[in-house]
C-alpha cells in the first residue's frame, strides 16, 4: 500500500497528561526498520508504530502504521518546526511557492499546542512569524493604495494593523485580546533565517488573515461580531484567481513586524469558538486557517508600475474528533461535536483516496463534500494545482481514547498492516497481559506463537484487489460504529426531546396558571377600583342633590315669607282701610249721635230708633 504521497503526514506523540490514569499505553514507535534507507537509519528515523487494543476490546488485532516522520513524547517546538515547518515555510519566502500545514488529531491530543503554543512554548505560527519577519527584514513594506487594488479582487478590506487595532478596540474591550508580549520568545528560531537574494527595488507587503469553518459555514475572525450577526463568507474564484478559489470578503491585515502580527494572531485566538468539553477545558470548536500571503512587489524601471508575486502559507489547525460518550457533551457542543466528527470523517475519506491516488490508482477525491475538505482540497492537496508543500503533523496521545485514535491513525497514515491474534485469550500462554510488542518481537523471533495475518497471501491475489478489499473492509468497520453512535446519539437525542417536552410542557402549565393568577388579581384590583369610583360618583351625586333640595327649599322658604309679607301688607291696607272707614262711620254716627241727643233734647224720636239699629251694627 506505500507509495510517494501527495503530501507528508507526521505524527506527534503527546506527552502523558499529569493526571492520567492508564497505566500502560497502547501505542509504541518501532525502531527503523531494517528496509528503512541509509540515511533513516543513521540518523535514527522512526517512522512506524503498533497499536494494539485493551484486552476487553472486541478486536484483538496488532496494527502498524507508517508516517513521514514519528516524533515521539519528548520532542519540543522547536524540533517540530525544524523538521517540519522551516522545509515548507523556506520556499514561501525564498521561490514564491505556496505551502500548508494542518494538525489533525483526536480532541486533548496536541493540535493547538502544536499550531499556537502555550504559555511556555511558543507555536508553529509564531515561529513562523519569527522567521518570516527576520529573513524579510527592511524588505518589507505597506502597500499603496493602487498597489491593493491591483491585487484585489476578492472583495477583501485590505488595512494596515493601526487601522485594524482601532478597529477592533471599538468592539471588544483591549483587555480581552491576548497580550503579544505574553507569548514566550523561547525556544529561538535565530538559525532558520531564509536568505532570499531579492534585489533592492524589490519590497514585500505581508497580510495575515485569519478565518474559521464553524458547523460547515467560513467566518472571519479578524472581524469581530457578534454570534447572530456574523456573516458567513464565500469560498469561489474570481476574476484573477482563475480556476483557484478564494474565501472572498476577509479583512486582510498588512503586518510589518511580529509585534503586529502577535497582535492580529490575538484577536483571531480571541474570536475563535471554543467550548468546555471533558477531554479538554478549551476545545477549539472550529476549524482555524491562519494565511500569511507575501506580495512580493517589483517596480518597473521603465514605466513605474508594480510586477507582483504572491505566495501563500496556511496553517490549519483542525478541531479534534471526539465521541459524544467520551466527551460528555449535550447541547450546542453534542451539535458542533457532530459537524466537526463529518468534517473530519469527509477528511478521512479523502485522505484514504489521495493515497491510492499517489500509489497510482486514479480516484476521484470527493472533497466538495463539506467546506472544509473543499478549502483543503481544492487548492492545496490536490496534485494537479500549482506546485505547493503541504504536511500534515497527526497528534496522538499513546494513553488516550483507543477507538478515537486508531480511527484517526488509520485514515491519516501513509501505510498500514495489521496480524490478527487468535484466538486472543489463548495466544500468550493463557496471559493476557503481555504487551503487543513482545507479541510482535516474538513473531519476528520466529517463536512458536499461533500469530496468523488477517490478509490473504500477496500471491493469491493482486495488490489491487488486496488494498481494495482492505480498504472497504476498514470503510464498512467504520461505517458501522458510526451507525452504532448515529443511533446511540439519536437514542440520547429522543429521550432529550422527551424530556424537553415534558420540562416545556410543565413549564407552559406553570406560566398559564402565573399568567391566570395575575390576571385575576389584576381583574379583582379593577373591580374594587370601579367600586371606589362608583361609590365616590354616588355621595358626589347626592351631597348635589342635597345641596339643590337645600337651595328649592331656601328659595321655597324665601319665596313663601315673601308671599306671606305681601299678604300681610295688602290684609293691613285692607284693615287700614277697614279701620279707616269704620272711623269714618264711627265719627259719622258720633255725629249722628250728636245730633240724635241734640234732637232728643228737642223731642225728635224716629231718629233715636234709628241711630239704636246702626249701633247694633
Ligand atoms: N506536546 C505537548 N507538550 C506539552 N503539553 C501539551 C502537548 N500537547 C498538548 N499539551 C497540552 O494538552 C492540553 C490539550 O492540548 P490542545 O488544546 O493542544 O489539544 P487539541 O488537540 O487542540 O484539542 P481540541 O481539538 O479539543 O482543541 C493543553 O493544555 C496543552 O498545553
Amino acid at each position: 500500500m506505500e507509495g510517494s504521497h501527495a503530501f507528508q503526514v507526521f505524527l506527534r506523540l503527546r506527552p502523558p497528561h499529569s493526571n492520567s490514569s492508564i497505566e500502560e499505553p497502547f501505542l509504541t514507535v518501532l525502531p527503523p526498520s531494517p528496509t528503512a534507507s541509509d540515511e533513516d537509519i543513521e540518523s535514527g528515523t522512526k517512522t512506524q508504530v503498533t497499536i494494539h487494543p485493551p484486552s476487553n476490546h472486541r478486536s484483538q488485532k496488532i496494527e502498524t502504521f507508517s508516517f513521514t516522520e514519528v516524533f515521539e513524547e519528548a520532542s519540543n517546538q522547536a524540533d517540530i518546526f525544524k523538521h517540519i515547518v522551516a522545509p515548507i515555510l523556506t520556499p514561501v519566502i525564498k521561490d514564491g511557492r505556496d505551502g500548508m500545514l494542518a494538525t489533525l488529531g483526536v480532541t486533548g491530543s496536541g493540535k493547538t499546542h502544536t499550531i499556537l503554543g502555550s504559555r511556555q512554548q511558543r507555536g508553529m505560527t509564531q515561529m513562523s512569524l519569527d522567521v518570516l519577519f527576520r529573513s524579510l527584514g527592511d524588505k518589507i513594506a505597506l502597500m499603496s493604495e493602487s498597489q491593493i487594488a491591483q491585487c484585489n479582487d476578492a472583495e477583501a478590506e485590505i488595512m494596515d494593523s493601526t487601522a485594524f487595532m482601532s478597529k477592533v478596540t471599538a468592539v471588544v474591550e483591549p483587555y480581552q485580546i491576548p497580550k503579544p508580549n505574553s507569548c514566550p520568545t523561547k525556544p529561538p528560531v535565530d538559525s532558520h533565517v531564509v536568505k532570499c537574494n531579492a534585489s533592492s527595488s524589490t519590497k514585500y507587503a505581508i497580510l495575515m488573515s485569519i478565518y474559521e469553518v464553524y458547523n460547515d459555514k467560513i467566518f472571519d475572525l479578524l472581524a469581530p461580531s457578534s454570534a447572530a450577526r456574523r456573516k458567513a463568507l464565500l469560498f469561489k474564484s474570481t476574476r484573477s484567481s482563475g480556476d483557484r478559489k478564494v474565501v472572498t470578503g476577509l479583512r486582510k491585515v498588512m503586518v510589518t513586524d511580529l509585534y503586529e502580527a502577535l497582535q492580529v494572531l490575538g484577536v483571531g485566538q480571541y474570536q475563535r469558538s471554543h467550548g468546555e468539553t471533558v477531554s479538554n477545558d478549551k476545545s477549539s470548536r472550529s476549524h482555524c486557517f491562519i494565511s500569511l500571503e507575501l506580495k512580493k512587489m517589483k517596480k518597473s524601471k521603465l514605466d513605474g508600475s508594480t510586477r507582483m508575486k504572491e505566495s501563500t502559507f496556511t496553517i490549519v489547525d483542525l478541531a479534534g474528533s471526539e465521541r459524544a460518550r467520551n466527551a460528555k457533551t449535550a447541547g450546542d457542543r453534542l451539535a458542533e461535536g457532530g459537524h466537526i466528527n463529518k468534517s473530519l470523517m469527509f477528511l478521512g475519506q479523502c485522505l484514504e483516496l489521495s493515497t491510492q491516488q499517489s500509489s497510482g490508482h486514479p480516484a476521484k477525491i470527493p472533497y466538495r463534500q463539506s467546506k472544509l475538505t473543499e478549502l483543503l482540497f481544492t487548492n492545496s492537496y490536490n496534485p494537479a494545482a500549482d506546485p505547493q508543500i503541504a504536511s500534515i503533523i497527526v497528534t496522538a496521545d499513546p494513553a488516550g481514547d483507543f477507538n478515537a485514535t486508531s480511527q484517526m491513525l488509520k485514515y491519516s497514515a501513509l501505510a498500514k498492516s495489521s496480524v490478527n491474534l487468535r484466538p486472543p485469550m489463548q495466544v500468550l500462554n493463557g496471559s493476557r497481559n503481555v504487551s503487543a510488542t513482545s507479541q510482535i518481537s516474538q513473531c519476528s523471533q520466529g517463536s512458536a506463537l499461533e500469530i496468523t495475518t488477517d490478509e490473504r497471501p500477496e500471491s493469491a491475489m493482486s495488490q489491487d484487489a488486496t488494498s481494495m478489499i482492505a480498504m472497504l473492509q476498514l470503510q464498512l468497520k467504520e461505517a458501522e460504529e458510526s451507525r452504532v453512535e448515529m443511533e446511540r446519539l439519536l437514542n440520547q437525542r429522543r429521550i432529550e426531546a422527551e424530556r424537553e417536552r415534558e420540562e416545556a410542557k410543565a413549564r407552559c402549565l406553570e406560566i398559564e396558571r402565573a399568567v391566570r393568577e395575575e390576571v385575576s388579581n389584576d381583574m379583582e384590583q379593577r373591580i374594587r377600583l370601579m367600586q371606589r369610583m362608583m361609590l365616590n360618583k354616588l355621595e358626589e351625586d347626592a351631597e348635589c342633590r342635597e345641596e339643590h333640595v337645600d337651595r328649592k327649599l331656601d328659595m321655597l322658604k324665601r319665596t313663601i315669607l315673601e308671599s306671606n309679607d305681601e299678604n300681610d301688607r295688602a290684609r293691613d291696607v285692607e284693615i287700614e282701610q277697614y279701620v279707616r272707614e269704620l272711623e269714618a262711620e264711627n265719627s259719622a254716627l258720633r255725629s249722628e249721635v250728636l245730633s240724635l241727643k241734640r234732637k232728643r233734647v228737642n223731642g225728635d224720636s224716629p231718629l233715636k230708633e234709628r241711630s239704636l239699629n246702626r249701633l247694633k251694627f
